[in-house]
């Protein structure tokens, strides 16, 4: 199928990855978001704002080769609402994992994308079920360092998936990047049609 080439406004291995995995020709444009949560902002409109930022940041540093530009985030929603992004410290991964043990919590990831004056967005939610998680489990988890660049502290494609009871969504979407929509938002710049 042909899709555009495009830029990954993004440092994320994993988005890296998941663009790869659908056959999409890209470059990596490096950029710096401020990624602080609004005091009052809830979390749908707090991702779609960042995937959204991410993807005008890249399309600012653009001199030539204009190409729409792919911005994504990812955020763990607990069912209280609060964000957990990516843990600033040993302390905050434990905690994180302590306040996902044995619940049903979201993963909100938005991806957005920029060409010249127009941009696309498109929201991906799931659920995500963790077994009740032992001390033991925690301190083994957190000794393999996995969990340290992942929103709520933990990555659903590694060692995390053994305490995964159920997932119900995108896995590509809670890995980082939702394949689907991203293609569909692909497709809508380009105005392809499938044959
Ligand atoms: C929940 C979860 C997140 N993640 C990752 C995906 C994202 O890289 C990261 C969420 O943080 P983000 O702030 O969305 O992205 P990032 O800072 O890693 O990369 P970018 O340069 O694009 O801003 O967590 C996993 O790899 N596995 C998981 O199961």
């Amino acid at each position: 199928m042909n899709l555009p080439k495009v830029y990954l406004a993004s440092a994320s291995p994993r988005r890296k990855e998941l663009l790869t995995q659908i056959g999409v020709n890209f470059s990596v444009l490096s950029i710096a978001v401020d990624e602080s949560v609004k005091s009052g902002e809830n979390p749908s409109d707090y991702v779609e704002r960042i995937a959204l930022a991410k993807a005008r940041a890249g399309w600012d540093i653009l001199q030539t080769d204009f190409r729409p530009v792919i911005g994504a985030d990812t955020a763990v929603v607990l069912p209280t609402q609060q964000i957990l992004g990516k843990p600033e410290s040993l302390d905050q991964a434990r905690d994180f994992l302590g306040q996902l043990s044995g619940i049903q919590h979201q993963v909100l990831s938005a991806v957005a994308i920029v060409w010249q004056q127009q941009y696309w967005l498109s929201l991906q939610i799931s659920d995500v079920r963790f077994k009740t998680l032992t001390n033991t489990e925690i301190d083994w988890y957190l000794a393999t360092g996995e969990g340290k660049d992942k929103a709520g502290g933990y990555a659903v494609q590694g060692l995390a998936a053994m305490f995964i009871e159920n997932i119900s969504g995108s896995y590509s979407g809670v890995m980082g990047l939702p394949l689907f929509e991203t293609r569909q938002l692909l497709q809508q710049v380009t105005n392809l049609n499938e044959q």
